[in-house]
């Protein structure tokens, strides 16, 4: 009633217009008295500036500046500034901001404020662009070099972001970069699209980045600055696919050494020594290539590459390998210290056949779930590659693809068909990543034997690995294959 009055409705629309506009200054005047509080607490202290000009007195490019100026666009604290410059970046979608000509951008470290200023100065027909770092006197001589160094790391950590990863693979002859040639790194795989278990991945990818945090620590103990994984389980459950998600989290080069390419224990020194720092080292079905009896590469030769003693400085190299079973593998291979951490690549259960369908056909949940869930409670078990393939045969019917995979599943449990699937259960049959113990195998026939062997020797593995852990603190860890679920 009352708003209808042409009058009383103009008050009101004034009245909210004017708490708009109170509530907006409110928030304008709180920033002006935090700028005045920086200006009035900059006039209580001496301070120290440092210029870094974009070129040298040669004229030539002055590599900090570059450094400072990919760094300034990487502090939170520029979208705070009056003026930045928004660019596309290289990547799809990717925006980056530029401080803009005599803006000031403010950061602190080892708990010292400090600030950057962008300058531009004109010469003639030339242009020179200087940043100038300023820093209280009483704070400089703490925290100007430490935080100098910090510049540089976090620009190598953005670089490395940035850089088009490389798969080098060693030929037999000798090409303009040595041994190795290199193809553009575009396998699709990422950590997110393997199936397994959540917790070992998380527990992977912890490992991954407190590796690429260890250099001083590494260095400490004067120890090369690598890290060894084992990635072992039956063909097809993702091992290689698991190798390219980790070198995409990392963005390291991949090195995919052929040991069949390898001429002598020399050769492989050769070959190590030409890789780059920054790299994963991969060497696929190691456990095939150790059983061959006429092999040109001598055992002492692969321990000596996966020690890494050759990698000329030993810096940030990662080195992976895989194989189906790791039963019949000298134990001096598989030493602490040669590998760190051994990843088990199970067949598929029914939450890695949860994790397939959602990403290969798009299900969360179906009403074929429950039955599909029973079928793997059953026993029953195929490899990701084969449940994979199904779904992506049968793509355009999710029903139907998981009737395949139903079947598929059935056939092989029943024991026909799936020769090969039938002999990868018996070597290695694991309920969610974990070796079954004989209580929990009771209800599956035929492969009790084996598997109570089976699992008499992890049980050993475990006695081993325990007495390992009793005499080391910091050990290998071994990742869903039960021995060790610390
Ligand atoms: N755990 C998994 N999650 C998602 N996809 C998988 C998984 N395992 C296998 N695949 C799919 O199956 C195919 C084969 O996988 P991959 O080559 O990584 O297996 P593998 O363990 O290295 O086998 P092999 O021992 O025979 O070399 C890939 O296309 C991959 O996408
Ligand atoms: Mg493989």
């Amino acid at each position: 009633m009352v708003l209808t009055n042409p009058f009383i409705l103009l008050l009101v629309v004034a009245g909210v217009f004017l708490v708009f506009r109170i509530i907006l200054s409110g928030t304008a005047l709180w920033f002006l008295f935090k700028k005045w509080c920086r200006t009035i607490d900059d006039w209580c202290h001496v301070y120290q500036f440092y210029k870094i000009p974009e070129f040298n007195r040669n004229f030539q490019e002055n590599q900090l500046y570059r450094k400072v100026s990919t760094y300034v666009s990487s502090l939170a604290s520029i979208e705070d500034s009056d003026y930045a410059n928004l660019f596309s970046g290289k990547k799809l979608n990717e925006i980056t901001l530029e401080l803009d000509t005599n803006q000031l951008v403010y950061d602190t470290f080892l708990g010292a404020r400090v600030s950057w200023m962008s300058e531009e100065k004109r010469e003639g027909n030339s242009r020179c662009k200087t940043f100038v770092l300023k820093i209280k006197k009483k704070d400089k001589r703490r925290i100007l070099r430490p935080y100098l160094q910090h510049i540089h790391s976090v620009f190598d950590e953005i670089e490395q972001r940035r850089k088009e990863v490389k798969l080098y693979t060693n030929t037999e002859t000798v090409h303009r970069n040595g041994r190795w040639s290199s193809i553009p790194f575009t396998h699709p795989s990422t950590l997110d699209t393997v199936a397994m278990d959540p917790d070992i991945k998380n527990k992977v990818k912890s490992d991954l980045e407190s590796f690429l945090k260890s250099k001083q620590y590494y260095h400490r103990l004067g120890r090369a600055w690598k890290r060894s994984y084992l990635l072992y389980g039956p063909s097809g459950t993702g091992k290689s696919s698991f190798v390219a998600a980790m070198a995409k989290f990392l963005c390291y080069d991949v090195y995919d050494v052929d040991l069949s390419k390898v001429s002598d224990d020399s050769d492989l020194k050769i070959l190590l020594l030409q890789t780059t720092s920054r790299s994963v080292i991969v060497i696929e079905d190691l456990d095939r290539f150790l059983g061959e009896k006429s092999k040109t590469v001598s055992l002492s030769g692969v321990m000596n590459f996966m020690d890494g003693i050759f990698s000329c400085c030993g810096e940030e190299r990662v080195m992976v390998f895989t194989m189906t079973s790791k039963d019949h593998i000298d134990p001096a291979i598989l030493r602490p210290g040669r590998i760190d951490v051994h990843i088990h690549f199970p067949l598929c259960d029914f939450s890695a056949f949860k994790t397939l369908a959602n990403s290969y056909l798009g299900l969360k949940d179906h009403k074929l779930f429950p039955q599909v869930e029973e079928i793997f409670q059953g026993g029953a078990t195929l490899s990701p590659a084969e449940i994979g393939e199904i779904m992506i045969v049968n793509r355009s019917s999710p029903s139907r693809a998981l009737k395949s995979v139903m079947t598929a599943l059935q056939t092989n449990s029943d024991g026909k068909g799936y020769g090969k699937i039938g002999q990868q259960l018996s070597e290695s049959r694991s309920v969610n990543g974990r070796i079954q113990s004989v209580d929990e195998l009771g209800e599956s026939g035929g492969v009790i034997c084996r598997e109570s062997v089976h699992t008499v020797r992890e049980f050993r593995n475990l006695y081993g690995f325990l007495r390992l852990k009793s005499s080391r603190k910091s050990g290998p860890f071994d990742l869903g294959s039960g021995e060790n679920e610390g």
